[in-house]
């Protein structure tokens, strides 16, 4: 049964995804925006007060890699405490009235699902394709964003294969589809990772500092600075060249080079102790401190649509 203190199988999360959109008409729907390569539905969540008219939005995915299992809880908490929380919490409560909040809560679902039947260290997609007999390709090298020209490979066995194509997964198609779709009202793009414990921005593809560095660490800060507040949790901020490997085809130098400028990777906890085996007791920690790092940037977008 689904808990949210605890890794739920895809089985699980489906049957969630299914009960929490038909919980408050008001506040949450749900939109299929394709299917995984394995024809799993992808079902965005959208979040906010009922309006006939489109608001400004911040689209937000979990599970892009399969193995960090952090990511999806992360996501369920997420729609969770908005809906909760909507009418007590007052950063909550004008976030859901101004804006939506479109969240994906696993983006490579056929990943996902295999890290729990096949190879819990599993990361890409599980695509497949005559004359190779390795399987996937990394999504997050998959985006047309200096695609595969660092970072990546272009062999079809490594862990970070790029694809045959930018937009070659389905997966990283139907998501790219849809932000190109609703680019005119998405002001942000928040996409959760593990681990290492890091807010990254643009750009990883290059060393080149991003437009609006300076805005984007500054905003960084104050989200770590938010988290840290609560349990000590040291985040590091900064562009992931330089952050974390310079590295192509990222969603969020995608999204940012599309115009969304208000574009994250959180690399959620720890530092290597568990890594991506996270214990369950860490979970609702964690995604206590994240809520809080995630509210931040989404206050500070608001205030500056
Ligand atoms: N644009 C990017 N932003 C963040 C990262 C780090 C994640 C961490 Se798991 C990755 O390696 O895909 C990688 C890239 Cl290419
Ligand atoms: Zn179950
Ligand atoms: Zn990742
Ligand atoms: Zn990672």
């Amino acid at each position: 049964a689904h808990s949210y203190t605890k890794y739920n199988n895809w089985n699980d999360i489906q049957s969630w995804i299914a009960s929490i959109s038909s919980s408050n008409p008001n506040l949450i729907s749900k939109q299929v925006i394709g299917n995984t390569y394995e024809g799993r539905p992808m079902t965005l969540l959208k979040l906010g007060k009922k309006s006939s008219s489109s608001k400004p939005a911040i689209f937000m995915d979990c599970g892009i890699h399969a193995r960090e299992w952090i990511s999806p809880a992360f996501c369920q908490w997420f729609v969770k405490e908005a809906l909760s929380t909507y009418g007590s919490d007052a950063q909550m409560t004008s976030l859901l009235n101004q804006m939506d909040v479109y969240v994906l809560p696993v983006f490579n679902i056929d990943g996902y699902d295999y890290t729990h039947k096949g190879s819990r260290m599993w990361r890409k997609t599980r695509s497949r394709k005559s004359g190779s007999s390795c399987i996937g390709a990394d999504p997050n090298r998959n985006f047309n964003a200096g695609w595969c020209t660092l970072g990546a490979s272009s062999n079809p066995c490594s862990d970070t294969f790029c694809g045959y194509s930018p937009e070659s997964e389905i997966e990283v198609k139907n998501v790219a589809n849809f932000i190109r779709r609703n680019k005119a009202i998405i002001k942000a793009y928040i996409t959760i990772h593990s681990y290492s414990q890091l807010l990254l921005f643009p750009y990883s593809y290059t060393y080149d500092l991003a437009q609006h560095h300076s805005e984007l660490m500054q905003v960084a800060q104050g989200a770590s600075a938010a988290l840290r507040s609560l349990y000590g949790t040291r985040y590091t901020s900064g562009p992931g060249a330089t952050t974390i490997y310079p590295a192509a085809g990222g969603s969020d130098d995608w999204a940012y080079d599309l115009g969304v400028k208000y574009s994250y990777t959180f690399e959620l906890r720890d530092t290597g102790r568990y890594g991506f085996l996270l214990p369950e007791s860490q979970i609702k920690p964690t995604c206590e401190e994240t809520m809080l790092a995630v509210k931040y940037i989404a206050a500070y977008v608001r205030k500056n649509i």
